[in-house]
């Protein structure tokens, strides 16, 4: 009895032994430090996000290693007065020596007529003068001083008091935004280069929008104009819409906190409703962010009617709030001043007078007349 007990004892030992080892196991398989199993990553089937590109630059960065200082302002409009009295003082002369013959017969009356027509003043401005003329001759007799009086007669003609300040400057933070109009070969692009340069020269921060993206060779320019002075251009491919680009230029103007944004326009005149249609979108698609502040219709001084014509059609299409008169150191035409101030009622703002960067002035009446008389 007492061996079967002792028995059953070791039996269960070994039992509690066995069961002790086997818990001992398991207990010491979970302690281990097993690295803790990691879960794989579920595959992501989609494709892999590359980091964005960058946008493709619409503005192109100035590459051009040193800028130009544009020419100051002073020797820029002393430099251009002279130029503008050595290219329109016949006019003046001519006349003055007409007034000053002892007798002014009617021959004499008609050679000062054809004088003028000649210069471009138009028919009308001209009978205008003549009457003046030939009043004030009467009631205050031969002109001791025939230079003063006709002097003033023609600057009545030119309108010296028509606001011709640019509008370049913006409300609210955004940008002035001035629009440049006018046909291929007027000096658009020219013009706004000169612009550019002018206010680059007032410390003012400038992006140009080559929206003529019809002609490639007039968005090189642009950029070529933009680079001498480190001026931002917007562009866009070859045939993109103008529209797109004004928006793109002015969006960075107020992104960049521009002071002036000016917009070169293709001035194709094929029809007057296409022209309507593209620089009516050109002007809407502007103003979603910003005002346009200033829309010059740029004219060539030497293509006296046609000029003339093509400005009525502009001014039909939009708003035309200033002038630029290119050329006029090409052409001894400076009356055209006259005609086109009255046939559109909007004054001529700048005068271009020469191919140089900075031969571009302010038109300043006085001087003109000024430079009329030699
Ligand atoms: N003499 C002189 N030439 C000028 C003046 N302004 C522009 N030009 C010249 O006129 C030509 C035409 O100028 P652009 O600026 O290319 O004319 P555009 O109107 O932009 O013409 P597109 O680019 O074809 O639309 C260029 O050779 C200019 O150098 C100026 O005031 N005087």
């Amino acid at each position: 009895m007492e061996s079967s007990l002792l028995l059953i004892l070791i039996i269960a030992l070994l039992a509690v032994a066995v069961i002790g080892i086997g818990v001992g196991l398991v207990i010491s398989s979970r302690g281990k430090s097993t690295p803790p199993v990691v879960e794989a990553p579920p595959v992501d089937t989609t494709p892999p996000v590359e980091a964005p590109e960058a946008e493709a630059p619409v503005a192109e960065a100035p590459t051009a290693p040193t800028l130009e200082r544009p020419e100051g302002r002073e020797s820029r409009l002393v430099r251009l007065r002279q130029r503008l009295a050595g290219s329109q003082g016949g006019l003046g002369r001519g006349l003055l020596a007409l007034l000053s013959r002892d007798r002014l017969d009617e021959d004499t009356w008609e050679s000062i007529e054809d004088t003028l027509l000649t210069a471009d003043v138009g028919v009308a401005p001209t009978q205008e003068l003549v009457e003046k003329l030939r009043t004030r001759l009467r009631v205050e007799g031969a002109p001791e001083d025939a230079r003063g009086v006709l002097r003033e007669e023609l600057l009545n003609l030119v309108g010296p008091d028509m606001d011709r300040a640019l509008r370049v400057s913006g409300a609210d933070g955004r940008p002035g935004v001035v629009l440049v109009v006018g046909v291929n070969g007027a000096g658009k692009t020219t013009t706004v280069g000169k612009i550019s340069r002018i206010l680059v020269a007032d410390d003012r921060k400038v992006v140009l929008g080559a929206a003529d993206t019809f002609r490639a060779a007039a968005v090189e320019q642009l950029a070529t104009w933009g680079e001498r002075v480190g001026v931002d251009v917007v562009r866009g491919p070859e045939g993109t819409d103008p529209a797109s680009v004004a928006f793109e230029a002015v969006k960075e103007g107020v992104d960049t906190g521009a002071d002036t944004v000016i917009v070169d326009t293709a001035g194709r005149l094929q029809n007057k409703a296409g022209l309507m249609d593209e620089l009516g979108k050109v002007k809407r698609v502007i103003e979603k962010q910003a005002p346009v502040t200033e829309v010059l219709l740029v004219l060539d001084a030497t293509t006296g009617q046609n000029g003339l014509i093509q400005a009525r059609v502009f001014s039909e299409v939009v708003d035309v709030t200033g002038i630029v008169l290119t050329k006029l150191d090409g052409s001894a035409k400076g009356g055209i001043v006259v005609q086109v101030q009255r046939e559109l009622g909007v004054p001529v703002k700048l005068v271009g007078l020469g191919e140089g960067a900075d031969d571009l002035a302010p038109f300043d009446a006085g001087a003109f007349v000024d430079a009329l008389l030699g």
